[in-house]
């Protein structure tokens, strides 16, 4: 169980949770998406706003890469943006059946995702399993320069060093404390 976590991300804002596995940072996460309740506390403008990427890629194998992608577009009603293709290296695998893609392509795929859906805030677990270390960063650029570059929030957690240079909330058994160290206090308030 996790208690006393306690942060507040601004437009353009990051957040890295950190944690040994088990400690809770997909349970965080989840409860953060609304797709469980929290034991107690309170939590504030994610809900509709919000877009989960969870382990799983929620792809359908018989849809080729574009018409996943179109599938996804239609089921949030936004526009495909023209350059998702190239964002996540997809371009050469557009009419693939999803299927048919290797571990990082659908990862690739499943990301991608994050580009259609035009959600302000980003709840990403794990989002770079599967990924080698080109398509890790083109999916840091992607966050940094697509998204919070442009007034999104994003809370990630992840093993890996992004690169990205965002705060990081250490998770602790039964306690939570951001770390002391500077350059984080203005993602907790
Ligand atoms: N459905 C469930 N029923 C019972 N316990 C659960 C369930 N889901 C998670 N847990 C437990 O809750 C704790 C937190 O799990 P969670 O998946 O949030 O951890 P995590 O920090 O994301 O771990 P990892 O780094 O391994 O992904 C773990 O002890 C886990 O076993």
């Amino acid at each position: 169980m996790l208690t006393g976590v306690s942060f507040r991300l601004s437009p353009g804002q990051g957040l890295v949770l950190r944690g040994a596995n088990g400690l809770g940072k997909t349970t965080l996460l989840r409860t953060i998406a609304g797709l469980q309740p929290a034991l107690s506390g309170r939590i504030e403008g994610a809900g509709e706003r919000a877009g989960y990427a969870s382990h799983a890629d929620g792809i359908k194998p018989a849809l080729t890469v574009a018409e996943t992608l179109r599938f996804w577009a239609d089921l949030y009603r936004t526009d495909l943006p023209e350059d998702v293709f190239e964002l996540f290296d997809l371009a050469d695998l557009r009419d693939r059946p999803a299927g048919t893609l290797s571990a990082g392509q659908g990862r690739r795929l499943g990301l991608a995702r994050l580009a259609v859906i035009g959600r302000e805030v980003l709840l990403l677990d794990e989002p770079t399993v599967s990924l080698d270390a080109f398509s890790v960063k083109r999916f840091a650029t992607f966050l940094r320069e697509h998204h919070l570059g442009r007034g999104g929030i994003a809370v990630i957690a992840t093993h890996i060093d992004l690169g990205l240079d965002l705060p990081e909330l250490e998770l602790e058994p039964h306690r939570a404390a951001p770390e002391a160290q500077g350059g984080s206090d203005e993602a907790f308030l």
